[in-house]
């Protein structure tokens, strides 16, 4: 299959289909046709779809932790422990990092193991092992929209599986799973993956099923310039609207100052609006997600519960229709049941205390949203550019050059010249551009801002600022102020 902006065909499509199914024995449970008449039998209220656009239409917030263990039987008693316990509006099954390499020789290892132990010996759902009729227990046995969440490369076989037994959520996209997850797996080999995904997708909308689709927003979740997160969640959505993909939530993963983090959400929306009108997609239903805060936690899980209701608050006040809830477990790895109910109780009681309010417009706010355009703007029309007027061509050709690059991404195809910090008031900027090509005026902006902090501060702009960024809301402040 060669890499090209457009829709694939049936064919294309079933033929590599074939490949795809052998991945693993229970890959030859799945049945299209089948699935399609479950869903059709499934409640209106197991769909993901609906649940966002109603929650769109009344303004409200939605909440969804992470979660994910080995049994189906634990996984579900942990379920419907979150939706009664936490209160949770969406339900997740986080898969465990074997199967997010395609290693499915270890997860059978792993289920045994943790039968024996009696408990979860992996970090997640095992989903490909369970098979269609594994997960369908899953949805059958719980009474919310279920999603999974992962971070796989190649989520063909996963997918299938998954959406077969009722899932009706699936996040992902060939650079944010790829860029921030993997090593050396090539951007050409990820876009075709995910473009199977997102056909996959297409073809369940085809046949009347609405299959929602969340590329991953936060990306390395460690000062990610907006613009950046925003360029990548703009080009996943167009890769997912050319295969069929119409119900699409874009993402961003807090930075911290809550008008940048605002004006992010409120640009992101906007601005893929604008993009999806321009390339003649006009069905799009197009909703937000806001992802408390991704980097180092505090231990301490009273601080740790502040991080989370600020994180819950900078969400509602942005009027992202889904916030994804941490847990005061976070510093220390999976959480309990129970810390992750917690988690989630702590942000539904900000989010209620926050209904009907929304961060109001001011000339602070009005400027970060054009600043993020702008810087959105650059990158895109550059990929645009690179790709001569094909996105998928562009993007592989934007990494090459740097012109799209995620600070601290393990991929080798990944520039990592780019360098952000914070300024004096925390916004995250540009403080080495790399090869991102920002307008003069807008790189003079950045480092404008930054001046501002290093005169605060006493020091020159410097790398060290970015180091002391990195550990400050770990150690209980947002900027890394020189000790
Ligand atoms: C982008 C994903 C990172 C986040 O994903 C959480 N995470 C990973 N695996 C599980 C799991 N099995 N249950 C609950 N949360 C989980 C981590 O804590 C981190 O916040």
């Amino acid at each position: 299959m060669k890499l090209r902006f457009k829709k694939w065909t049936e064919e294309e499509f079933f033929q590599m289909r074939e490949e795809v199914l052998k991945g693993w024995p229970t890959g030859k449970d799945v049945d299209l046709e089948e699935a399609i008449k479950y869903h059709k039998s499934l409640p209106e209220s197991k769909s993901f779809s609906k649940k966002l656009i109603d929650a769109k239409k009344s303004g409200i917030t939605l909440a969804q932790p992470r979660a994910g263990v080995a049994l189906i039987d634990q996984h579900i008693e942990l379920l419907n422990f979150l939706d009664k316990e936490g209160g949770a509006d969406l339900l997740p099954s986080t898969i465990d990092s074997y199967t997010r390499q395609n290693k499915y020789e270890n997860c059978e290892k792993g289920i045994e193991e943790s039968i024996k132990a009696g408990r979860s010996l992996l970090n997640g759902f095992p989903g490909v092992n369970h098979g269609v009729a594994g997960c369908r227990k899953v949805v059958e046995a719980t009474s919310l929209p279920l999603q999974l969440r992962h971070g796989t490369p190649d989520a063909r076989l996963l997918s299938e599986i998954m959406i077969a037994a009722g899932f009706t959520s699936d996040e992902g996209g060939g650079i944010s799973y790829n860029v921030p997850y993997a090593k050396s797996v090539s951007l050409e080999k990820t876009l075709i993956d995910w473009q199977y995904v997102d056909r996959l997708v297409g073809w369940y909308e085809e046949h009347g099923v609405s299959i929602n689709r969340e590329p991953f927003g936060p990306l390395t979740g460690t000062l990610v310039p907006p613009s950046m997160s925003n360029a990548v969640g703009i080009l996943e959505g167009l890769m997912a609207a050319e295969q069929g993909v119409k119900n699409l939530t874009l993402g961003y993963g807090q930075c911290g100052n809550l008008i940048q983090d605002v004006a992010a959400i409120r640009a992101l929306e906007e601005q893929a609006e604008e993009y999806f009108k321009k390339f003649g997609y006009n069905d799009i239903q197009l909703t937000t997600v806001f992802h408390q805060w991704m980097g180092g936690f505090p231990e301490d899980e009273a601080k740790a519960f502040g991080v989370i209701s600020n994180g819950a608050s900078a969400a509602a006040l942005a009027g992202a229709t889904k916030v994804i809830v941490k847990t005061p477990h976070e510093a220390i790895g999976v959480p309990t049941k129970e810390a992750n109910a917690a988690g989630i109780r702590a942000t539904k009681m900000v989010l209620n205390l926050l209904k009907g309010q929304k961060l109001s417009t001011s000339p602070e706010l009005e400027k970060e949203i054009e600043i993020i355009k702008a810087e959105t703007k650059c990158i895109l029309d550059k990929v645009y550019e690179l790709g001569n007027g094909d996105w998928a061509i562009g993007i592989v050709k934007a990494f090459e050059q740097g012109v799209l690059d995620v600070p601290f991404a393990p991929s080798i195809y990944n520039a990592g010249k780019m360098m952000p910090a914070r300024d004096n008031v925390g916004k995250v900027r540009y403080l080495a551009v790399g090869n991102v090509p920002l307008s003069k005026e807008l790189v003079d902006y950045n480092m404008a801002q930054l001046e501002e902090r290093a005169k605060f501060e006493g020091r020159p702009v410097t790398f060290q600022m970015t180091v002391d960024d990195i550990f400050a809301v770990g150690k209980g402040t947002l900027i890394g102020r020189p000790e």
